[in-house]
């Protein structure tokens, strides 16, 4: 029989489930359960506990938008208000930065994108006897959640799904899975699709068909077990996208900020961050910098050093021809900019992968560059990242907030950390300090 427990959540977990007290007194991490209700708990035959009723409610319980909520496993958090999951998002970022050692902690300034505003997404494709899936995983399952309606993507992405159910069904290259990246850029969709099996001439036609019909740019394809570059299956048009003003052409599968919205405000936010005295021959250092998201912007007040470890993506921030900017394509896991080149610069500016900088925040930390402006994705990263910058001597300056991934526990942040002049790390008095 299943075991029913009656508890208190007591707080929100780091992936948004609510932390509940058991009577046992062990804590039960339980999604869809908010800080401070009451709830009841079954305990399945998995031993996982699930919420099976909310005894006394949250002022911050909504009814969840969306009528896959709960099946898709896109939007965890839909049963919280969003300004109280804005809150929730900027205490993550207050913790993680609490937790690296910073005290005091400056109020963050906080942005939340709309509905329907998301321009890029990875979905899972399913072959069934009769359909074809495509949409999200549900949560904790490999079941693909048919994506029929979504609240938080942008529109003209869902208006192509019925197009593909019916195109990708009739190919060959699709035995059992796939799954398609998609792009929302100014020039319009652009789609990566991988595939279970190679693709054949047939499947060729069909999506060059899809293309067309769709007005699409370009769909790219490679294997889903393979790791090259995708190659490109049809080509219908230019592929372009404007950043700052400035017009690129992003490879296939490159990265772009989840929205425009919250591409603008974590530019902003790394602008407003920048010394007032940086003048337009100062050459700042920045690490990640994709297809240039945040370089063209930079390159507006002083030269830029881009460090970018994909390739295409480096070629295409080069193609833009800025001469302001130089990019340099480099594995910054393996090849670290090196301490004694970032001690040099006004200002290093770095946006990394969801585990954040690794070896390269060392560097950082050692050669102290009067500051850091560190864009994350991940609070857990940062948190351990910025410890380097709180035991080298920097004071935390100034934080945003960016709540870009709606509904779901995601959180960007962007922090500016400045170097006190006088420093005695913990370990004895610095040399360069
Ligand atoms: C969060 S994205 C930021 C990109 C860019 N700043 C933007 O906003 O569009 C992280 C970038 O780091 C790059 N990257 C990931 N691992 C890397 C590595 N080991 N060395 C250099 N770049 C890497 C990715 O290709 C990606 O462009």
């Amino acid at each position: 029989m299943n075991t029913v427990v009656e508890a208190p959540v007591l707080y929100l977990a780091a992936q948004g489930d609510g932390a509940v007290r058991l009577p046992d007194g062990q804590v039960a991490y339980c999604p869809g359960t908010l800080a401070g209700e009451r709830v009841r708990l079954i305990q399945d035959a998995a031993g996982i506990w699930r919420l099976d009723t909310v005894l006394d409610a949250s002022p911050d319980r909504v009814t969840p938008p969306c009528p896959l909520f709960g099946t898709c496993g896109g939007c965890s958090m839909q049963q919280m208000q969003p300004a109280a999951l804005l809150d929730w998002k900027a205490s993550k970022v207050r913790h993680a930065l609490q937790k690296a050692g910073f005290a005091p902690i400056p109020e963050p300034t906080c942005t939340q994108v709309p509905p329907y505003s998301r321009r890029r997404v990875d979905l899972a494709v399913r072959r069934m006897p009769d359909a074809m899936l495509i949409g999200l995983h549900a949560r904790g399952s490999k079941a693909v959640a048919d994506m029929t309606v979504c609240p938080a993507l942008n529109p003209d992405i869902l208006r192509l799904l019925p197009a593909f159910r019916t195109t990708l069904r009739s190919l060959q290259a699709i035995r059992s899975e796939a799954s398609l990246h998609i792009n929302l850029f100014d020039s319009g969709p652009d789609i990566v699709l991988l595939t279970d099996s190679p693709l054949q001439a047939p499947d060729r036609i069909r999506l060059a068909r899809l293309a067309e019909e769709h007005g699409i740019p370009r769909i790219g394809w490679r294997l889903l077990k393979g790791d090259g570059e995708p190659e490109t299956a049809a080509q219908n048009g230019p592929v372009f996208q404007s950043i700052a003003g400035h017009r690129i052409t992003p490879p296939p599968g490159a990265f772009l900020q989840a929205t425009a919205r919250s591409e603008h405000s974590i530019q902003q936010a790394v602008m407003a961050a920048l010394p007032a005295r940086l003048g337009r021959r100062d050459n700042v250092i920045e690490l990640y910098a994709g297809c240039g998201t945040l370089t063209l912007p930079l390159s507006e007040r002083c030269r830029v050093m881009a460090y970018e470890g994909h390739a295409p993506a480096c070629a295409a921030l080069k193609a833009a021809g800025n001469t302001r900017i130089q990019a340099q394509c480099r594995d910054l896991n393996r090849q670290p900019v090196m301490a004694k080149d970032l001690a040099k610069a006004p200002v290093v500016i770095l946006d990394p992968p969801h585990a954040g900088a690794k070896l390269q925040m060392r560097q950082i930390a050692q050669g102290r560059p009067a500051q850091v402006i560190y864009v994350s994705c991940n609070p857990a990263a940062l948190s351990k990242d910025a410890a380097l910058l709180a035991e080298a001597g920097y004071r935390l300056d100034s934080i945003a907030v960016i709540d870009q991934f709606l509904w779901s526990a995601e959180t960007e942040a962007v922090c500016s950390f400045i170097r006190e002049s006088s420093h005695r790390s913990r370990s004895g008095p610095s040399r360069s300090g």
